[in-house]
């Protein structure tokens, strides 16, 4: 456990440039792949590589129709049933953590204070988890209204198409069956038919999938560090004494229910890390076939704060790291 709390907090900070270099890589790749020069050449109907000129979004392209690279398509399967409903596969993921994992599953075997920091320990992994998923949802999801990177896109002059056209009907007296307002967030938009259009569209998916996979790699690593000491704590060794004077009909349920603990343990994390890979894979595709530059560096700077916010200030803020806490610690 103070392994967590002894790690460097510039070794984590370093950590953290993978994001960065995982952006840079692919807007690389975008530049120098023929594949993706190819594409760049094809208009409306292809995809578009990332590029640091480009003025127009890469949510008015038409990605899943002739598409040159699989994961260039809109509605590739990974898109639609893991991005699309990432922080539900973050959910599941964090909440296996915190049933499975030795450093939050009560133990029957434990002090009254050690199960009061047992307790602690989980309410503060439940804050880190909330306040990552208050982010997420201000950003992308519902800002008392549009969200914030809807409101961000408006506010540099974007707009729906669709809108523009409502705008000419109202005033030319036809009754209109679309509200207005539902033509200011990217969904209605699209939904309605409209082109979302003209400023700067924040990437939700680069947002989402740093501040998950960071949320997840954080936990995870934490709770990795703690298990050798947790389980031992919990195990067999804790009251080794008391357990080995029972019979072996008693200490049988006790093995079979380590090894069931160990599977699940095991298939916990391999859950979380799962989830980690894709997600970092699905952020380089991201970084190579959607968006401009900036539009990727801005969904990358939202998410990055939160991430220092939350796992790396704490151990520079010792009041904060009181309220927080710090995974594994
Ligand atoms: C032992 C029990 C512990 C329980 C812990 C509970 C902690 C309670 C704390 C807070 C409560 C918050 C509850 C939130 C629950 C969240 C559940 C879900 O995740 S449901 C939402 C599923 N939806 C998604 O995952 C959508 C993800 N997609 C997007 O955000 C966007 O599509 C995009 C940003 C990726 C792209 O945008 P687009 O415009 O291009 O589509
Ligand atoms: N890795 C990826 N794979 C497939 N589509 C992606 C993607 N990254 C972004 N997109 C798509 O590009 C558009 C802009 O993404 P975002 O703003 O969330 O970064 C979205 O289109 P749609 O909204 O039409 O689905 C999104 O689905």
């Amino acid at each position: 456990m103070a392994t967590a709390t002894a790690r460097p907090v510039t070794l984590l900070s370093t950590v953290l440039l993978m994001y960065p270099a995982t952006l840079l890589l692919g807007s690389l790749f975008s530049a120098i792949s023929p594949t993706a020069r190819h594409s760049r050449d094809l208009s409306g109907s292809s995809p578009q590589p990332a590029s640091p000129l480009a003025p127009s979004l890469a949510t008015d392209l038409h990605l899943s129709e002739s598409p040159v690279n699989y994961f260039a398509r809109k509605n590739n399967i990974f898109n639609v049933y893991f991005v699309k409903i990432g922080w539900l596969w973050t959910t599941a993921a964090f909440v296996s953590l915190l049933i499975f994992q030795p450093l939050y599953s009560s133990s029957r075997r434990e002090s009254s204070s050690q199960q009061q920091a047992r307790f602690r320990r989980t309410l503060q992994a439940i804050l880190r988890y909330a306040l990552a998923t208050t982010v997420w949802y201000l950003a992308t999801q519902w800002f008392f209204g549009p969200a914030i990177i809807d409101r961000g896109f408006i506010a540099t002059g974007g707009k729906c198409e669709r809108a523009l056209e409502e705008v000419g009907k109202m005033t030319a007296g036809q009754r209109s069956p679309t509200g207005l307002e539902t033509l200011f967030t990217a969904a209605t938009c699209k939904a309605a038919g409209g082109a979302w259009r003209g400023g700067h569209d924040i990437s939700g998916h680069v947002l989402m999938l740093v501040l998950a996979t960071g949320l997840l790699a954080f936990e995870a690593v934490g709770a990795s560090a703690c298990a050798p000491a947790c389980v031992s704590q919990v195990g067999p060794t804790a009251d080794a004494g008391r357990e080995r004077k029972a019979s072996d009909a008693d200490s049988t349920p006790v093995i079979n229910s380590n090894e069931t603990g160990g599977f699940a343990r095991t298939w916990s994390l391999r859950l979380v890390w799962g989830v980690v890979c894709l997600g970092w894979w699905m952020l380089f595709m991201t970084a190579i076939w959607f968006h401009t530059w900036l539009e990727k560096w801005s969904g990358l700077f939202i998410a990055l704060s939160a991430v220092y916010a939350i796992y790396i200030l704490p151990r520079r803020i010792a009041p904060l790291k009181d309220v927080v806490g710090l995974p594994g610690v």
